[in-house]
């Protein structure tokens, strides 16, 4: 199976370096960059071809990493050259299956995929929707690329607003608590080094944790000890709102999304 990477930015390289790592041969993936920078960098890190959207345009799998603004322009350039067995899978934030599907000529296999960067470490999480054309086999081999990476799950488009919010901008959040959580460290007097093998093993060790299926707020409370040093920090979080502003900040997130669907 070949596959086509229109747009090697930061999720498209973090899909790339995640199939190369799953077992995909370099002779199976090409990407299509218009930045010479950073199809330079992209080849010689990971040894993949960069070739031009027409040779791209006749892979079995198309996966378009641009910008929302840049698909519609990319689907023009390759909607007349795509091979009766092709499927076509954007990953853009907010484009619409049926945006997607205007673009591109009667009948086209169309599959739309949030996924996340943690895919760079083999510990993506996508949500899949089906576009209208897109066989059971077309799907299957989404999932498969994106099990590779991960884990994936299918979903209908109208929740892949609210699972961008979840998943798909979520590392954001957790970076954002991670270098909070570095510089409060520094301030009561730790290395930088320190506050960070601090930080970043804690994360480790939680992510794990809830990996075991235990409820988010059951191991909260196991950390909580009564009138301890857990409480007066988490009571803090809560007097500054803390949980309401990811509440809002999420719903801003949802909203962002549904105005790129234009
Ligand atoms: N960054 C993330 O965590 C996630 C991003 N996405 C989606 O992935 C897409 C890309 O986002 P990023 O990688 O963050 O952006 P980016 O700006 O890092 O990457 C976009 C890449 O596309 C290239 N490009 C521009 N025009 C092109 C064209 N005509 N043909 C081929 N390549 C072209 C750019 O040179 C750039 O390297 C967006 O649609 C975004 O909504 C989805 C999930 C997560
Ligand atoms: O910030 C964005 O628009 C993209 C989509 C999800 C994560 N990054």
């Amino acid at each position: 199976m070949r596959i086509a990477l229109v747009g090697a930015g930061a999720m498209g390289e973090a899909l790339l370096a995640g199939w190369l790592a799953a077992g995909w041969s370099t002779e199976d993936v090409v990407i299509v960059e218009p930045s010479q920078q950073r199809a330079d960098d992209i080849t010689a890190r990971h040894g993949v071809r960069a070739v031009d959207l027409e040779e791209a345009s006749g892979a079995d799998v198309v996966v378009l990493a641009v910008k929302p603004h840049q698909v519609e322009s990319v689907l023009g350039s390759i909607s007349n050259r795509l091979g009766p067995e092709s499927v076509v899978v954007s990953i853009a934030a907010g484009v619409p299956i049926r945006q997607l599907e205007e673009l591109l000529p009667d009948g086209a296999a169309v599959i739309r995929v949030m996924p996340n960067t943690p895919a760079l470490v083999g510990q993506g999480m996508a949500g899949v929707v089906r576009g209208t054309a897109a066989t059971d086999g077309h799907l299957a081999t989404v999932q498969g690329l994106m099990d590779a990476v991960g884990r994936s799950t299918v979903i209908e488009e109208k929740y892949l607003d609210a699972l961008t919010s979840v998943s798909g901008s979520g590392p954001a959040y957790l970076f954002y608590v991670a270098d909070a959580m570095i510089e409060a460290g520094v301030h009561q007097g730790l290395t930088r080094a320190e506050a960070t093998e601090l930080t970043v093993q804690t994360f480790v060790g939680s992510a794990a944790m809830l990996a075991t299926g235990r409820a988010a707020a059951t191991l909260r409370e196991q950390v909580t000890s009564p009138a301890g040093t857990t409480a007066a920090a988490l009571r803090v979080l809560d007097e500054r709102g803390v949980r309401a502003a990811f509440l809002a900040a999420m719903e801003a997130c949802v909203t962002r999304s549904r105005e790129m669907a234009n």
